[in-house]
């Protein structure tokens, strides 16, 4: 038996310590995030002190006084994590002449300064400051320049100001830099102002840190800014639940929950005319409802919502000219000349991708959706159209290009996302150059992926959405194709015959068993590890981490598999011992453990390693890595501070301050497991994920298999998991605009 991981210790509370010193050079600096590793010369140490910290304008010869935290890097050893800094003067001749030489200051470098110096000594910069005239004096120093020195002081003295009022109201020094960057010297005057601006603002800044700074700064609690920014925020967090909007009730009561502290809870009649305010100024979009009476959205909801209606309502009003008999005569020739024999449900969803300008193909895994869509774009190609395949992700992408045997996009490759206008190149005015489009694994489509896509689609061009659902819903918010499905405007075909092949299969079979509620059939692994669908019945986390173990170096390579190239952990969440955090650290050392021939760095609380496997938790239009997307870690250059990882076709390097983009991979939730197969899968259920647990969640996990799935948990878990069948139950107004916009169209 192999032993289990120790659990981490209690984090002792951090020591902040302090120094002083003066830059001696920048190792890295980047413009963008302010990350700079630097090194400092102090008065108590001969050896340069390396300080890693983010900095707005950081030069070599300033002198800094310093917060921070020491600790100890891997391969560099002792360095000064710098959690606050402040510039000072600096006191000595050499000092004053390095720092004036620098290229701090635009118009003076080193011989400048070095003469200046001379002329001046420690008065220098008490000169430049409050005389800056008498720099005449200074041998081959022209007046032009010296207004060209003075601009570039009061600058310098601007970023100082800014980054000493952010940093003396509790902002951190990376937050500082990205405010200072955003609003250059009006700064102070919007932080002081609205504080809560900042969310919308800068990424990485949320209502919950501008409400600390707004605290710091003795805003209200009761400022309406505040309230304002509380709503939007509550709206923002009912997104990330997959809601378009929210009932007037459901959102004031949230508002007043999130806003409510120690000393204040606001007023929820107070909330309620804010909200008919912020409707009037067109902040919100109000609704009247049926059930709530009112309904509030953000306004690029609303309109990519119902623009997405009228772009579906706008295709339907088009007939497609054809001609049936032929298409007919071409499905009895195609399928006798290939020896294949279509079911019923299948030639009927073949006549409609032909004759329908928008068809939507659905099914569970193994009723033949792949199949079906590789003969409508047979067809379609034997019709003579030009056709595209897309994808919501990569992954997914590279899939449905090997089954269809032709080229297939992410649909934001389709759509020419531009990262510099963060637009998408195509759209309604610059349409899509097809006549046909197919996209798979529509069950991901978000409300604004769909919009986009509708947009970009030629008037008469057709569409086929093929996609699963009973998967879990898209990430993002809406349920696009359950609520175009729901509207029954827009022609459906339900595979639902299971064939022989994939029947033999009991993942496919079990798939089914879990969608109808059944609890599905499973062979023990130490019983029967012959079947394609097993079981470790570990009653306790505990012994899951231990039975997870034993699958990766025993059982799994016993059966023929590759832990390293294989083998997927599926979680329903990353936290508890169970969830992807753990037990990436637990793999990685089964899978890749530390080697003197494999370089490694410590990222945040995880070490990253030569030859693990990462996942890209966000979307990077620079790097074009998308949140999701696999790979595998080729390299790491210590000297550089860069991080190489292979993704399927791109290799792509990362500078230490982005590293936070990237974690392990061995492990993931099943989530982001949508639109990717592996060929073994290990699923992991316990009541610990007792929230989480659900019918189409255990389904998407469990069809993400494509030879071997391994349940692993109490069958209570798994029971559970069968039952509970959470209705996505997302506020989404799509299918009732589809039916209104669509009934008025006779
Ligand atoms: N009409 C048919 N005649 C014979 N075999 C078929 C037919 N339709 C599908 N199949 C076979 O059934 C199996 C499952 O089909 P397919 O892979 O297309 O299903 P799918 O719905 O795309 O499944 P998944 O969602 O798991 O990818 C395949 O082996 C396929 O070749």
């Amino acid at each position: 038996m192999s032993t289990l991981p120790q659990t981490p210790q209690a984090q002792a509370t951090p020591q902040y310590e302090y120094l002083t010193g003066v830059v001696e050079r920048l190792t890295f600096h980047s413009e963008e995030s302010g990350y700079t590793v630097a090194r400092l010369k102090t008065s108590q140490s001969r050896d340069l002190i390396t300080i890693v910290g983010s900095f707005a304008n950081i030069q070599a010869g300033q002198t800094l006084q310093l917060t921070g935290l020491w600790r100890e890097h891997p391969q560099y050893g002792a360095q000064f994590q710098v959690t606050h800094y402040r510039e000072t003067k600096p006191a000595t001749i050499t000092g004053i002449e390095k720092y004036l030489g620098s290229g701090l200051i635009k118009g003076v470098g080193p011989v400048t300064a070095r003469r200046i110096v001379a002329h001046f000594g420690l008065q220098t910069l008490d000169i430049i400051e409050t005389q800056i005239e008498r720099l005449v004096e200074v041998p081959g120093i022209a007046k032009k320049r010296i207004k060209m020195i003075q601009t570039a002081w009061e600058t310098q003295k601007a970023i100082k100001e800014v980054m000493l009022f952010l940093q003396s109201h509790g902002v951190s020094t990376t937050f500082a830099v990205k405010i200072y960057k955003q609003y250059n010297d009006a700064a102070i005057a919007t932080v002081t102002n609205n504080p809560y601006q900042l969310a919308t603002d800068i990424y990485g800044i949320g209502f919950i840190t501008a409400d600390a700074i707004a605290r710091n700064l003795g805003i209200a609690p009761d400022s309406e800014y505040r309230y304002r920014a509380g709503i939007v925020h509550v709206l923002g967090e009912a997104a990330e639940d997959g809601h378009c909007f929210l009932p007037q009730a459901e959102l004031v009561e949230q508002v007043v929950k999130r806003l409510s502290i120690k000393d204040h809870q606001p007023n929820s009649r107070a909330i309620a005319q804010l909200l008919v305010q912020m409707g009037m100024e067109e902040q919100l979009i109000m609704q009247g409802h049926r059930e709530h009476e009112f309904i509030y959205y953000q306004p690029s909801f609303y309109y990519s919502e119902q623009n997405l209606a009228s772009q579906l309502h706008h295709l339907l009003a088009r007939p497609v000219a054809v001609d049936l008999p032929r298409v007919l005569n071409w499905i009895e020739r195609f399928t006798q000349a290939k020896g294949i024999e279509l079911s019923a449900q299948q030639q009927q969803a073949v006549e409609m991708a032909a004759s329908q300008r928008v068809t939507i193909l659905t099914g569970g895994p193994g009723t033949g959706k792949t199949f079906c869509t590789r003969t409508i774009v047979a067809l379609w190609k034997a019709m003579g159209k030009s056709i595209v395949l897309a994808s919501p992700t990569g992954r997914a992408a590279q899939r449905l290009s090997e089954v269809a045997l032709m080229e297939a996009k992410t649909i934001h490759r389709l759509l020419e996302f531009d990262p510099k206008t963060m637009k998408f190149k195509r759209d309604a005015d610059n349409h899509i150059e097809a006549r046909a489009i197919v996209v798979d694994e529509a069950s991901m489509l978000d409300l604004f992926l769909a919009h986009s896509l509708l947009k970009a689609i030629p008037p008469d061009a057709q569409l086929l959405l093929v996609g699963d659902i009973d998967q879990l819903p898209s990430v993002g918010p809406g349920n696009v194709l359950r609520d175009l499905i729901a509207s029954e405007q827009i022609p459906v075909v339900r595979l639902t015959q299971v064939f022989r092949q994939a029947a033999q299969s009991y993942i496919v079979s079990n798939a089914h068993r879990i969608n109808s509620g059944q609890y599905p059939l499973l062979e023990s692994v130490s019983l029967n590890p012959n079947s394609d669908c097993l079981w470790l019945g570990a009653p306790e986390p505990q012994y899951g981490v231990q039975g997870i173990q034993e699958l990766v170096t025993d059982v799994i390579p016993q059966l023929g598999f590759d832990p390293a190239r294989d083998v997927q952990v599926l979680c329903p969440m990353t936290r508890g011992e169970v969830g992807t955090r753990h037990l990436n650290g637990v793999l990685q050392g089964l899978i890749n453990p530390p080697s003197a021939s494999k370089a490694e760095i410590k990222s945040g609380s995880i070490v990253l390693r030569v030859g693990d496997r990462v996942i890209q938790q966000v979307n990077d239009y620079d790097r074009e890595v998308f949140n999701g997307d696999l790979g595998t870690i080729t390299a790491i250059d210590l000297e550089e501070q860069e991080v190489t990882v292979q993704y399927q076709e791109r290799r792509v390097t990362y500078d230490y301050a982005d590293l936070n983009e990237i974690t392990l991979a061995f492990a993931t939730t099943i989530h982001k497991s949508q639109g990717s197969e592996y060929r073994v899968v290990i699923l992991p259920l316990y009541m610990q994920h007792y929230m989480m647990l659900s019918r189409n969640l255990l389904y998407t996990g469990l069809t993400r298999a494509k030879q071997l799935a391994i349940l692993v948990g109490p069958s209570k878990a798994i029971g559970l998991a069968v039952r509970q069948v959470k209705d996505a139950g997302r506020y989404t107004l799509l299918a009732q605009r589809l039916i209104t916009q669509l009934a008025t169209r006779f």
